[in-house]
């Protein structure tokens, strides 16, 4: 395979392609992200991915399949035992998460909540899997009364603790969340613990944008560390950074304010004279609409991630190009309010990409074993041998 010079790699967060054969194990068989929005809101509008072949992974309404396609197409099935964005970014990036993370269920234990009261001076509400937005209208105003940390999960191996901005400020929550990391990394393992500041009154309370996740390293070097040693750029867009806690990242860019943000920083990072990897995660396809089960917001922001394409293309050279791709799936028409076990897409568009089908991958790894080729040189298997 030719070495390229830059890879931009987009995961839109949640956005699944359809079950995987194993979705049963996780309640999910019936779920498929992408078919189900464009069901339930009368067809997507999404003339960019069709054209790169998106209409052939699945049944979109309103996207085509065609075999006349401008880049080269596939979906890849998660080998790890989780559906969750940290192991489903980690195997984006070449880890396979064998041992999956525990869930909580029914909460935490009673020895990490008192550990906790005991080391941040506050009581503790909740304590048990929520919507992060039903959470508040439950406990809400009772946390803003009594000055208590709001402690809830989901089926993602996360702790989330939630306060009133008023309340609370910001700078203790965030020290209390690193003390939880420290907790939870002594008894009860988590992918990540999540602040979730929030402000208003009853009935109105809303979540801001100075959420801030606080992951565990990965498991062993990913291709994120490998790239970097190589002396090449990984510059981290989004939630990117903290979901690797920092490991094979050169330069971060910072959170996202929405996904319009995270498509504009991307568009920015690709005018900058870099080499290696740019690698972006568009999280509102998962927090605004997937979790929220809200169909017609996550059509539209497909829509609108869709129509910035032509310009993403248009900024790269000769020997750069893009794979569009998610972590997992998180069907807005399906039940609860959690992640779905699903098919991701692999889209991949380039001056230099040949038309082509992918087929199914077996692991969200040939991703990072395609990407480790193409700018290092390597000689990885399973990575996309037709691509350019
Ligand atoms: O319902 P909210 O708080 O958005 O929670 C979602 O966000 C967390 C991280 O992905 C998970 O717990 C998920 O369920
Ligand atoms: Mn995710
Ligand atoms: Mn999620």
């Amino acid at each position: 395979m030719d070495k390229i010079d830059r890879v931009t790699l987009i995961v839109l967060d949640s956005a699944g392609v359809g079950e995987l054969p194993d979705a049963d194990k996780f309640g999910d068989v019936g779920s498929n992200t992408f078919g189900h929005i464009a069901e339930s809101c009368g067809g997507l509008n999404l003339p960019n991915m069709e054209k790169l072949g998106l209409g052939n992974l699945t049944n979109i309404l309103g996207v085509k399949p065609t075999t006349d396609t401008t880049g080269a197409y596939g979906k890849a099935m998660e080998k790890s035992k989780g559906k969750d964005t940290t192991v489903g970014h980690w195997e984006l990036a070449g880890l396979v998460k064998e041992t999956p993370f525990p869930s909580y269920p029914n909460g935490f234990s009673d020895k990490v909540l008192q550990e906790l009261e005991k080391r941040t001076g506050r009581g503790v509400l909740c304590n048990l899997p929520y919507s992060g937005t039903k959470v508040l209208d439950d406990y809400g105003e009772e946390q803003k009364n009594s000055g208590k940390w709001i402690v809830y999960t989901s089926a993602d191996p996360v702790i989330q603790i939630a306060a009133h901005e008023e309340q609370i400020p910001l700078k203790e929550l965030y020290k209390a969340c690193e003390i939880a990391l420290e907790i939870c990394n002594e008894l009860s393992p988590v992918a990540r613990v999540i602040a979730r500041p929030y402000i208003g009154e009853k009935g109105n309370y809303t979540r801001t944008a100075n959420r801030h996740d606080y992951a565990i390293k990965p498991d062993s070097p990913t291709a994120l560390n490998r790239i970097k040693d190589s002396g090449l750029d990984v510059v981290a867009i989004g939630k990117i950074n903290d979901i690797f806690c920092g490991e094979g990242i050169t330069e971060t860019k910072g959170t996202n304010k929405s996904n319009l943000d995270g498509i504009q920083k991307t568009l920015s990072a690709l005018k900058e004279d870099t080499k290696g990897l740019i690698f972006t995660n568009l999280v509102d396809f998962d927090m605004l609409y997937g979790h929220r089960r809200d169909p017609l917001g996550y059509k539209k922001a497909l829509e609108e991630f869709d129509s910035y394409i032509p310009e993403i293309l248009s900024n790269m050279g000769e020997s750069e190009l893009l794979i569009i791709t998610a972590d997992h799936g998180c069907d807005p028409t399906f039940a609860g309010s959690d992640h779905t076990r699903e098919y991701i897409p692999v889209l991949v568009a380039g001056k230099n990409v040949k038309p082509s089908n992918l087929g199914v991958r077996e692991s969200f790894t040939d991703i990072a074993s395609t990407i480790e080729n193409l700018l290092l040189g390597t000689d990885l298997d399973n990575s996309f041998s037709t691509l350019i």
